[in-house]
């Protein structure tokens, strides 16, 4: 049984009006160099959302959600809410803990795959927020292991597919689109592309692609095989930036779509997002209407599958891996749909440690 005082849900944090748009986006682009007509176009995207991305709104209905469960299970817990690129950040999320008397943190993150991204920013923001608050002595953070394949993450995404397939194929009612054959549905699974270096090395044992890669392969695999039996699909990217000369993971959704259009075999599309755990901005803009827009400019029907947001099964998912290691459950209790898991756990973060950084080499070396 280990002991830990709270639970630190860590997420990425985004813009709630028009003047917080560019010191957010200078904060996520800190130091990497990505050039203003970028900034701009992706302000773009907030400004004609009001300058508000649902992220934190959705991270306000995880946490209650999860407080919910956790009350439910008698799981004495609180839960404080830290983000890395807006308010509440980190810092503000530790010292509110610490002043609660709370400094063994166990924390959550809405990253469900190992990137630099999803891993390496977040210990490294941890280790600043420390140093920032001077806590580093006190407050330590364990991290909930990656839950890529965690039944948790994935029921949601299976009952998604399996709704759009169902979908798909009803015979018409009146305003929808006309039925498709099981054999003219091609299923999209989508995920950010990132650069692929850090792909690379994300877990370079683990073949191209690294861990990154492979993860999405063996969750897209998991979830067809569930859903969508011998319905063809493919792995697919989005939100791509950065130089134009950097190579980042491809083929970009877009392209994908227009290259099954013109192949002629497929009448429609399911859209599966299955790397991020809410509907956040770059679901509802770069798939909700860029893809939807290139489906529809090539003629093929589309469905977009939801996130796994406040699913119950999500929310009970993230709590069975909260009480997976209060009570030390061995390797081989843990529970996993792939072959690659159970993914291990991080070493820990603060309370004395030296603070290691991103910790690429540990990271790739697993
Ligand atoms: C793997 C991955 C995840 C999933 C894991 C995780 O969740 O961490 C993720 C999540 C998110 N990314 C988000 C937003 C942004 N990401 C950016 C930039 C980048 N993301 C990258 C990768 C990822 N990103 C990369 C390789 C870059 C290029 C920067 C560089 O060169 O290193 C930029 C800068 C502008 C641009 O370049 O587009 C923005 C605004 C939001 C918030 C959405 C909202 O507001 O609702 C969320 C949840
Ligand atoms: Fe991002």
């Amino acid at each position: 049984m280990t002991t830990y005082d709270a639970i630190l849900l860590s997420s990425f944090g985004g813009p709630e009006g028009q003047d917080d748009v560019i010191p957010f986006l200078r904060n996520v682009t800190a130091g990497r160099g990505i050039p203003d007509e970028r900034l701009e176009e992706v302000a773009h995207h907030y400004r004609a959302h009001g300058g508000v991305s649902p992220i934190n709104e959705q991270n306000r209905q995880l946490k209650a959600a999860l407080e919910a469960e956790l009350q439910r299970r008698g799981i004495e817990l609180p839960v404080y809410w830290g983000n890395r690129n807006w308010n509440p950040y980190f810092a503000d999320a530790m010292r509110e803990a610490h002043e609660a008397g709370h400094d063994r943190l166990l924390a959550l993150v809405t990253s469900a795959y190992t990137s630099y991204s999803g891993v390496g920013q977040y210990r490294e923001d941890f280790e600043k927020a420390l140093a920032d608050t001077g806590l580093g002595e006190q407050v330590s953070i364990d991290r909930i292991r990656e839950y890529f394949d965690h039944p948790g993450f994935v029921t949601p995404l299976v009952e998604g597919v399996e709704a759009a397939v169902a979908e798909l194929t009803a015979e018409s009612a009146p305003g929808a689109g006309d039925a498709v054959a099981r054999d003219g549905i091609h299923v999209l699974f989508v995920t950010h592309s990132i650069p692929t270096a850090a792909a690379e090395a994300s877990g370079p044992q683990f073949g191209t692609g690294g861990a990154y890669v492979a993860q999405h392969c063996a969750v897209a695999h998991a979830v067809s095989e569930a859903a969508a039996s011998g319905i063809p699909w493919s792995l697919v990217y989005q939100s791509r930036s950065g130089d134009p000369r950097t190579p980042w993971l491809e083929p970009d959704i877009n392209d994908a779509i227009a290259d099954l259009a013109a192949a002629g075999d497929t009448k429609a599309v399911i859209i599966v997002p299955f790397g991020f755990v809410s509907d956040h901005m770059e679901v509802v803009w770069d798939l909700d209407n860029e893809a939807t827009a290139t489906a529809a400019e090539n003629v093929l029907r589309s469905v977009r599958v939801p996130t796994p947001g406040t699913h119950p099964a999500f929310i009970s998912g993230l709590v069975d891996l909260v009480e997976e290691r209060l009570n030390d459950v061995p390797d081989e209790e843990r529970q996993h749909l792939t072959e690659l898991g159970p993914w291990p756990d991080h070493e820990t973060v603060g309370a004395g440690r030296e603070p290691v950084g991103a910790n690429a080499e540990k990271v790739a070396a697993r």
